[in-house]
Protein backbone atom coordinates (compact mmCIF):
# COMPACT_ATOMS: atom_id res chain seq x y z
CA UNK A 1 0.00 0.00 0.00
CA UNK A 2 1.35 3.38 -1.28
CA UNK A 3 2.41 6.02 2.31
CA UNK A 4 0.47 8.81 2.80
CA UNK A 5 2.41 12.02 0.86
CA UNK A 6 2.99 15.29 2.76
CA UNK A 7 4.20 18.52 0.85
CA UNK A 8 6.68 20.87 2.93
CA UNK A 9 7.27 24.59 1.79
CA UNK A 10 10.17 26.02 3.71
CA UNK A 11 13.59 27.08 3.58
CA UNK A 12 17.10 24.87 3.86
CA UNK A 13 19.09 24.85 6.84
CA UNK A 14 22.36 23.66 5.71
CA UNK A 15 23.41 22.82 9.05
CA UNK A 16 20.78 20.29 8.60
CA UNK A 17 18.91 20.90 12.11
CA UNK A 18 15.84 22.80 10.96
CA UNK A 19 13.82 23.80 8.04
CA UNK A 20 13.61 21.28 4.94
CA UNK A 21 15.97 19.03 6.45
CA UNK A 22 13.95 18.70 9.61
CA UNK A 23 10.50 18.15 8.03
CA UNK A 24 11.82 15.30 5.97
CA UNK A 25 13.18 13.56 8.59
CA UNK A 26 10.22 13.74 10.90
CA UNK A 27 7.67 13.19 8.13
CA UNK A 28 10.02 9.49 7.66
CA UNK A 29 10.53 8.67 10.74
CA UNK A 30 6.24 9.16 10.60
CA UNK A 31 6.47 6.98 7.38
CA UNK A 32 4.77 9.67 5.92
CA UNK A 33 6.25 10.05 2.10
CA UNK A 34 7.49 13.48 2.20
CA UNK A 35 8.20 15.53 -0.85
CA UNK A 36 9.60 19.85 -1.32
CA UNK A 37 9.58 23.20 -1.61
CA UNK A 38 12.10 25.10 -1.10
CA UNK A 39 11.95 28.54 -0.65
CA UNK A 40 15.35 29.80 0.49
CA UNK A 41 18.71 28.60 1.41
CA UNK A 42 20.35 29.82 4.34
CA UNK A 43 23.71 28.97 5.16
CA UNK A 44 23.41 28.11 8.69
CA UNK A 45 24.87 26.38 11.76
CA UNK A 46 24.01 25.26 15.10
CA UNK A 47 25.93 29.05 16.47
CA UNK A 48 23.22 30.95 13.64
CA UNK A 49 22.63 31.92 10.40
CA UNK A 50 25.65 33.45 7.86
CA UNK A 51 23.53 33.92 5.24
CA UNK A 52 20.31 33.78 4.04
CA UNK A 53 19.56 33.53 -0.40
CA UNK A 54 15.98 33.37 -1.20
CA UNK A 55 14.21 31.42 -4.29
CA UNK A 56 12.35 33.41 -6.80
CA UNK A 57 8.74 33.42 -5.98
CA UNK A 58 8.21 31.84 -9.46
CA UNK A 59 10.47 28.96 -8.76
CA UNK A 60 8.67 28.42 -5.77
CA UNK A 61 5.39 27.83 -7.30
CA UNK A 62 6.65 25.58 -9.93
CA UNK A 63 8.38 23.73 -7.15
CA UNK A 64 4.76 23.25 -5.53
CA UNK A 65 3.19 22.77 -8.74
CA UNK A 66 5.24 20.37 -10.09
CA UNK A 67 4.77 17.99 -6.47
CA UNK A 68 0.56 18.56 -6.69
CA UNK A 69 0.14 17.72 -10.29
CA UNK A 70 2.00 14.48 -9.82
CA UNK A 71 1.92 13.31 -6.19
CA UNK A 72 -1.53 13.01 -4.23
CA UNK A 73 -0.36 15.11 -1.39
CA UNK A 74 -2.78 14.87 1.43
CA UNK A 75 -1.33 17.77 4.05
CA UNK A 76 1.16 20.82 3.71
CA UNK A 77 3.22 22.25 5.85
CA UNK A 78 4.98 25.97 5.40
CA UNK A 79 7.98 27.25 7.10
CA UNK A 80 10.26 30.08 6.30
CA UNK A 81 8.55 31.65 3.27
CA UNK A 82 11.50 34.39 3.24
CA UNK A 83 9.51 37.14 1.69
CA UNK A 84 6.05 38.86 1.08
CA UNK A 85 5.84 37.48 -2.13
CA UNK A 86 5.87 33.95 -1.50
CA UNK A 87 3.79 33.83 1.19
CA UNK A 88 1.34 35.74 -1.02
CA UNK A 89 1.86 33.37 -3.48
CA UNK A 90 1.80 30.40 -1.10
CA UNK A 91 -1.98 32.11 -0.05
CA UNK A 92 -3.03 32.48 -3.66
CA UNK A 93 -2.80 28.49 -4.00
CA UNK A 94 -4.32 27.74 -0.71
CA UNK A 95 -7.25 30.24 -1.76
CA UNK A 96 -7.71 27.82 -4.99
CA UNK A 97 -8.14 24.76 -2.65
CA UNK A 98 -4.66 23.32 -3.74
CA UNK A 99 -3.07 23.30 -0.38
CA UNK A 100 -4.98 20.29 2.05
CA UNK A 101 -4.69 20.35 6.06
CA UNK A 102 -2.57 23.53 5.97
CA UNK A 103 -0.13 23.82 8.30
CA UNK A 104 1.31 27.27 8.88
CA UNK A 105 4.14 27.83 11.16
CA UNK A 106 5.31 31.98 10.67
CA UNK A 107 8.73 31.19 10.89
CA UNK A 108 10.39 34.85 11.50
CA UNK A 109 13.58 34.51 13.57
CA UNK A 110 15.49 31.85 14.07
CA UNK A 111 16.79 30.84 17.80
CA UNK A 112 19.97 32.54 17.35
CA UNK A 113 17.75 35.70 16.59
CA UNK A 114 18.42 36.03 13.18
CA UNK A 115 15.60 37.13 10.63
CA UNK A 116 14.11 34.64 8.22
CA UNK A 117 11.24 36.87 7.42
CA UNK A 118 10.97 40.23 5.49
CA UNK A 119 9.60 42.42 7.80
CA UNK A 120 6.50 43.22 5.78
CA UNK A 121 5.48 39.81 5.05
CA UNK A 122 4.03 39.77 8.08
CA UNK A 123 1.03 41.53 7.10
CA UNK A 124 0.73 38.94 4.37
CA UNK A 125 0.35 36.32 6.71
CA UNK A 126 -1.95 37.85 8.95
CA UNK A 127 -4.16 39.26 5.66
CA UNK A 128 -3.39 36.39 3.29
CA UNK A 129 -2.09 33.10 4.62
CA UNK A 130 -4.21 32.46 8.50
CA UNK A 131 -7.20 32.70 6.67
CA UNK A 132 -6.66 29.12 4.89
CA UNK A 133 -4.74 27.44 7.27
CA UNK A 134 -6.42 24.58 9.11
CA UNK A 135 -3.61 25.44 11.94
CA UNK A 136 -1.24 27.96 12.86
CA UNK A 137 1.94 27.29 15.12
CA UNK A 138 4.14 30.57 16.36
CA UNK A 139 5.85 30.06 18.69
CA UNK A 140 5.82 32.60 21.97
CA UNK A 141 7.63 35.83 20.25
CA UNK A 142 6.06 35.01 16.49
CA UNK A 143 2.70 35.59 18.67
CA UNK A 144 3.62 38.67 19.73
CA UNK A 145 5.07 39.99 16.38
CA UNK A 146 1.87 38.92 14.71
CA UNK A 147 -0.57 40.67 17.30
CA UNK A 148 1.57 43.73 18.31
CA UNK A 149 0.62 42.18 21.87
CA UNK A 150 3.18 41.04 24.62
CA UNK A 151 2.78 36.81 26.07
CA UNK A 152 4.13 37.47 29.87
CA UNK A 153 1.59 34.79 31.23
CA UNK A 154 -0.25 31.46 30.64
CA UNK A 155 -3.65 33.44 30.58
CA UNK A 156 -1.98 35.76 27.54
CA UNK A 157 -1.16 32.79 26.01
CA UNK A 158 -4.52 31.52 26.08
CA UNK A 159 -6.05 35.17 24.83
CA UNK A 160 -3.07 35.03 22.02
CA UNK A 161 -4.52 31.27 20.60
CA UNK A 162 -7.44 32.86 20.90
CA UNK A 163 -7.24 36.35 18.79
CA UNK A 164 -4.90 33.93 16.24
CA UNK A 165 -8.26 32.59 15.23
CA UNK A 166 -9.75 35.61 15.24
CA UNK A 167 -7.52 36.57 12.27
CA UNK A 168 -9.09 33.58 10.50
CA UNK A 169 -7.39 30.50 10.97
CA UNK A 170 -9.36 27.36 11.38
CA UNK A 171 -6.73 26.90 14.98
CA UNK A 172 -4.06 28.11 16.15
CA UNK A 173 -1.25 27.03 18.89
CA UNK A 174 0.58 29.25 20.75
CA UNK A 175 3.64 27.09 21.20
CA UNK A 176 5.43 27.81 24.90
CA UNK A 177 9.08 26.26 23.76
CA UNK A 178 10.94 29.76 24.25
CA UNK A 179 12.57 31.62 26.19
CA UNK A 180 12.60 29.44 28.99
CA UNK A 181 10.41 26.55 30.84
CA UNK A 182 7.13 25.92 32.89
CA UNK A 183 7.70 26.68 36.12
CA UNK A 184 5.52 23.42 36.63
CA UNK A 185 8.65 21.90 34.49
CA UNK A 186 6.50 21.31 31.31
CA UNK A 187 6.49 22.80 28.08
CA UNK A 188 3.30 24.17 27.60
CA UNK A 189 1.45 24.87 24.21
CA UNK A 190 -1.77 26.31 24.26
CA UNK A 191 -4.03 25.76 21.42
CA UNK A 192 -7.25 27.36 19.95
CA UNK A 193 -9.36 25.01 18.50
CA UNK A 194 -11.90 27.06 16.94
CA UNK A 195 -14.47 26.62 19.87
CA UNK A 196 -11.90 26.78 23.15
CA UNK A 197 -8.55 26.64 24.20
CA UNK A 198 -6.26 23.55 25.50
CA UNK A 199 -3.17 22.99 26.76
CA UNK A 200 -0.25 20.51 24.82
CA UNK A 201 1.96 19.86 28.22
CA UNK A 202 4.94 17.69 27.87
CA UNK A 203 7.81 17.35 30.54
CA UNK A 204 10.66 20.20 30.01
CA UNK A 205 14.15 18.49 28.56
CA UNK A 206 17.07 20.43 30.35
CA UNK A 207 19.19 20.49 27.16
CA UNK A 208 20.96 23.11 24.88
CA UNK A 209 20.09 21.15 21.62
CA UNK A 210 16.66 22.87 20.74
CA UNK A 211 17.27 23.87 16.72
CA UNK A 212 14.87 22.60 14.77
CA UNK A 213 11.60 22.17 17.30
CA UNK A 214 9.30 24.14 16.28
CA UNK A 215 10.04 22.90 12.17
CA UNK A 216 9.59 19.12 13.66
CA UNK A 217 6.05 20.28 15.79
CA UNK A 218 4.88 21.69 12.70
CA UNK A 219 6.10 18.88 10.24
CA UNK A 220 5.02 16.08 12.59
CA UNK A 221 1.40 17.58 12.65
CA UNK A 222 1.06 17.46 9.05
CA UNK A 223 2.36 13.99 8.90
CA UNK A 224 -0.16 12.78 11.21
CA UNK A 225 -3.48 14.61 9.40
CA UNK A 226 -1.64 13.47 6.61
CA UNK A 227 -2.27 9.97 8.04
CA UNK A 228 -6.12 10.88 8.51
CA UNK A 229 -5.69 11.86 12.04
CA UNK A 230 -8.00 14.69 13.07
CA UNK A 231 -6.90 17.72 14.04
CA UNK A 232 -6.56 17.51 17.77
CA UNK A 233 -5.22 13.84 17.76
CA UNK A 234 -2.81 15.19 15.22
CA UNK A 235 -1.43 17.70 17.51
CA UNK A 236 -1.37 15.63 20.48
CA UNK A 237 0.82 13.25 18.34
CA UNK A 238 3.50 15.98 16.69
CA UNK A 239 3.75 17.41 21.24
CA UNK A 240 4.27 13.61 21.93
CA UNK A 241 6.99 13.18 18.54
CA UNK A 242 8.73 16.44 19.35
CA UNK A 243 9.57 15.64 23.34
CA UNK A 244 10.76 12.28 22.64
CA UNK A 245 12.92 13.68 19.70
CA UNK A 246 13.96 16.45 21.67
CA UNK A 247 14.94 14.31 24.83
CA UNK A 248 16.42 11.73 22.07
CA UNK A 249 19.24 14.60 21.02
CA UNK A 250 19.46 15.97 24.39
CA UNK A 251 22.97 14.37 25.09
CA UNK A 252 24.02 14.88 21.39
CA UNK A 253 26.99 17.10 21.38
CA UNK A 254 26.64 18.36 17.78
CA UNK A 255 28.28 21.74 17.11
CA UNK A 256 28.59 24.42 19.55
CA UNK A 257 25.40 26.33 19.52
CA UNK A 258 22.47 24.73 19.97
CA UNK A 259 22.59 21.35 18.92
CA UNK A 260 19.55 19.43 16.25
CA UNK A 261 16.89 16.84 17.57
CA UNK A 262 16.87 13.13 17.02
CA UNK A 263 13.92 12.46 15.25
CA UNK A 264 14.46 8.83 14.79
CA UNK A 265 14.17 8.33 18.98
CA UNK A 266 10.50 7.91 18.25
CA UNK A 267 10.53 5.04 15.64
CA UNK A 268 13.11 3.31 18.38
CA UNK A 269 10.70 3.95 21.41
CA UNK A 270 7.65 2.46 19.51
N1 LIG B 1 13.43 21.98 26.09
C1 LIG B 1 12.21 21.54 25.72
N2 LIG B 1 11.64 20.47 26.35
C2 LIG B 1 10.43 20.01 25.96
N3 LIG B 1 9.70 20.55 24.97
C3 LIG B 1 10.20 21.62 24.32
C4 LIG B 1 11.47 22.18 24.64
N4 LIG B 1 11.72 23.22 23.82
C5 LIG B 1 10.65 23.32 23.00
N5 LIG B 1 9.73 22.37 23.30
C6 LIG B 1 8.48 22.10 22.60
O1 LIG B 1 8.80 22.03 21.21
C7 LIG B 1 7.72 22.52 20.43
C8 LIG B 1 8.22 23.68 19.57
O2 LIG B 1 8.13 24.88 20.34
P1 LIG B 1 9.13 26.10 20.26
O3 LIG B 1 10.49 25.60 20.63
O4 LIG B 1 8.52 27.17 21.08
O5 LIG B 1 9.08 26.46 18.72
P2 LIG B 1 10.09 27.29 17.80
O6 LIG B 1 11.19 26.35 17.44
O7 LIG B 1 9.23 27.70 16.65
O8 LIG B 1 10.58 28.44 18.62
C9 LIG B 1 6.64 22.90 21.43
O9 LIG B 1 5.78 21.78 21.61
C10 LIG B 1 7.43 23.21 22.70
O10 LIG B 1 6.65 23.12 23.86
C1 LIG C 1 15.68 27.22 7.15
C2 LIG C 1 15.16 27.41 8.52
N1 LIG C 1 13.84 27.29 8.75
C3 LIG C 1 13.35 27.47 10.01
C4 LIG C 1 14.20 27.78 11.05
C5 LIG C 1 13.65 27.97 12.41
O1 LIG C 1 13.46 26.74 13.00
P1 LIG C 1 12.42 26.52 14.19
O2 LIG C 1 12.28 25.09 14.45
O3 LIG C 1 11.15 27.28 13.95
O4 LIG C 1 13.05 27.33 15.36
P2 LIG C 1 14.41 27.27 16.09
O5 LIG C 1 14.72 25.86 16.34
O6 LIG C 1 15.41 27.96 15.25
O7 LIG C 1 14.03 28.01 17.34
C6 LIG C 1 15.56 27.87 10.78
N2 LIG C 1 16.43 28.14 11.77
N3 LIG C 1 16.02 27.70 9.51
Amino acid sequence: MNPPVALTIAGSDSGGGAGIQADLKTFAALRVFGTSAITALTAQNTLGVRGVHAAPTEFVVAQIAAVLDDLPVAAVKTGMLATAATVTAVADLAAQGRLPHLVVDPVMVSSSGDRLLEPEAEAAYRDRLFPHASVVTPNLREAEALLGATIRSRADQHEAARALGDLGAAAAVVKGGHPAGDPDGEAVDVVWDGKETHELRARWVDTPNNHGTGCSFASATAAFLAQGDDLRTALAGAKAFVTKAIAGGAAWRLGAGHGPLDHFAWAQVK
